[in-house]
């Protein structure tokens, strides 16, 4: 069994979801399981939707999921044709889950919404997909993943429920494949024990491909992208940026870490568990063979670079010059973990603690609201943190040339450096 991840770019279109359809030609003799994300950007779309309906304007939120509604009706017309009253049946099932919400008033927390309302974008591409799939002779089955993957009720980061998952699998998804050899369901989402919808995490679908690869045992993972397999730099930024042959777990997860956009930072670690290898292959080109991740160190890697942008730098200052060390430092972090904050870089000197996070003015208020008492806060925005691995000196000062230089952290393997570029 294998298990083949398709996101967002690889859905988008007709020409891609038809170029889908070829790389499974090419597999038609092996058991998959290929977990699909939302469409193109629609992920964002439904955000807005949610952002709508939570500040209680219903009407405009109907508006903004019409969009929504009308762009996947729109792609059914050019995908199926036989079937195309059963799949419209089904995607109305999933459009009345949300408008039946939509027309209420939120009265339960934001992340509950978000869940129930953004999980659509996964079940419609998914069924757009089988439907067009299995009219263009390529069988597969349908499943939705939240009669599967049981999570807690942590809304938009919930954590699956491992035992109840594995138990799901083996007794919903694993027959499915006594009649097919390609199974289709979503990722990025999940479901708890009282069948509320959940989701792992912007990005998550990644993930989903992980967690399945780990419950069933999988012989490899294969993850379909835009671009020729996991390169020393996004492509998109750095013109040079070439693609490496193999990586280890260890590289990639340090790369996700520092923000490298590719791979979702939890994808490796179920993986790992079961040394189950990870590919990252081009959709466009079959002939590449992309990236194998395994658990083998690469030999000679090239300076492996990530651009994190829209940064803010905020400054702690003790407010009665005190030093930071000790109480007020477990102090911050608590606050920093209460507010579910990740710093991107840390820094401190005597009497001050430097922190380098994602732009977000509702949590920069939120922080310094918290540490008010201990701290005077001042706050830098739109600054670009720059990561480099296996770093030289030449390549350093080529990117760093002519940048204004907020910040510098460097160790034996990892270079950081916060940078003003405006
Ligand atoms: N190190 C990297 N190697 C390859 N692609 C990268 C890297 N860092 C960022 N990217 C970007 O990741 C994009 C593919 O990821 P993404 O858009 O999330 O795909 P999908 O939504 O289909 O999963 C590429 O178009 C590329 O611009
Ligand atoms: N659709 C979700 C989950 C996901 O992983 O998407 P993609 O595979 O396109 O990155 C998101 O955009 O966050």
């Amino acid at each position: 069994m294998k298990i083949f991840k398709f996101g967002g770019a690889s859905t988008n279109s007709f020409d891609r979801i038809q170029n889908l359809g070829y790389i499974l030609q090419n597999h038609t003799d092996e058991k998959i399981l290929i977990v699909i994300s939302a469409m193109g950007k629609m992920t964002n779309s439904l955000e807005k939707v949610v952002e709508e309906f939570y500040e209680g304007k219903n009407e405009e939120a109907l508006r903004l999921f019409q969009k929504v509604k009308d762009y996947h009706l729109n792609q059914l017309k050019y995908l199926v044709t036989f079937q195309w009253q059963k799949a419209t049946n089904q995607l109305t099932d999933f459009f009345t889950e949300v408008e039946w919400l939509l027309h209420d008033k939120p009265v339960k927390d934001y992340d509950y919404y978000y869940d129930q309302i953004v999980c659509s974008g996964e079940l419609l591409s998914s069924t757009l997909i089988s439907y067009y799939l299995n009219e263009n002779r390529i069988p597969n089955k349908w499943i939705d993943v939240r009669d599967v993957l049981r999570t807690d009720d942590t809304f938009r980061q919930a954590k699956v429920d491992w035992d109840v998952s594995r138990k799901q699998a083996r007794e919903k998804l694993m027959p499915l494949f006594d009649n097919t050899n390609f199974v289709i369901t979503q990722g990025f989402i999940g479901s708890t024990d009282e069948n509320e919808s959940t989701t792992l995490g912007r990005e998550g679908s990644d993930f989903t491909a992980a967690i399945f690869a780990e419950l069933m045992n999988a012989e490899s993972v294969t993850i379909w992208k835009d671009v020729n397999g996991v390169m020393n730099a996004d492509p998109k930024d750095f013109q040079e940026a070439v693609t490496i042959d193999e990586l280890s777990y260890k590289e990639v997860i340090e790369m996700a870490y520092y923000g490298a956009q590719v791979i979702h930072p939890k994808t490796i670690k179920p993986l790992q568990n079961k040394d189950i290898p990870l590919f990252v292959r081009s959709f466009f080109d079959l002939r590449l063979t992309g990236t194998v991740i395994t658990q083998k160190s690469a030999m000679l890697l090239p300076p492996m670079i990530v651009y994190k942008r829209r940064q803010v730098l905020l400054m702690l200052q003790s407010v009665d010059f005190s030093f930071v060390e000790g109480k007020p430092t477990t102090f911050l972090y608590e606050v920093l973990r209460k507010l579910n904050i990740r710093p991107n870089l840390t820094q401190n000197t005597a009497i001050s603690l430097i922190i380098c996070m994602d732009d977000a003015d509702q949590k920069i208020q939120e922080v310094s609201q918290e540490v008010s008492e201990i701290f005077d806060v001042s706050v830098q925005k739109n600054l670009t943190l720059l990561t480099v691995r296996h770093y030289s000196d030449a390549i350093i000062e080529q990117l760093s040339a002519n940048k204004e230089i907020i910040l510098q952290q460097k160790t034996k393997d990892t270079i950081q450096l916060l940078m003003n570029l405006s």
